[in-house]
């Protein structure tokens, strides 16, 4: 059996991925995104701490899925984007996505969000200004 020290707390960083279909069309491009269109989008889900000595967990990777699937999945899922954000890039979507989680998922660190295979955008919350 292998030795593990669980009273040496060490950090972790555990990742969900979810996917939703949505339109959206981007009132400030000069290209055809200018008009209604959709996409598969895919994004993961970051939480970092430490595990937990007990459970040998950061996080319940089934509560994530939940907390995720309720308050984003299924708010965006066969939408329109433009409905409640004004401007929906990859960028904005990451950014809500973010902000609808924090408040209610410990350690959230980052949303990476595929906007197209091959294209994401990474959300790490706000930027610490000058000091
Ligand atoms: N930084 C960003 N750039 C672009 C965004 C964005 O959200 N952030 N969004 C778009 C368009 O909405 C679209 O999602 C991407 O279009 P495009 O690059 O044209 O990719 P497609 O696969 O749809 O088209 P191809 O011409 O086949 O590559 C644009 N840029
Ligand atoms: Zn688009």
């Amino acid at each position: 059996m292998a030795t593990i020290d669980y009273t040496d707390h060490r950090p972790a960083r555990l990742e969900v991925e979810f996917h939703f279909a949505a339109a959206h069309r981007l009132p400030r491009y000069d290209g055809p995104c200018f008009r209604m269109h959709g996409h598969n989008y895919r994004f993961l889900v970051a939480v970092e701490g430490d595990v937990d000595p007990r459970t040998g967990m950061v996080a319940d990777f089934g509560r994530v899925k939940e907390l995720v699937q309720e308050h984003v999945v299924q708010r965006v899922d066969h939408r329109t984007l433009n409905d409640f954000l004004e401007n929906p890039t990859a960028e904005n979507i990451a950014r809500w996505i973010f902000e609808t989680l924090a408040p209610r998922l410990p350690g959230l660190a980052e949303v990476r969000l595929f906007e197209i295979p091959g294209c994401c955008v990474v959300y790490r919350g706000a930027l610490a200004g000058p000091a």
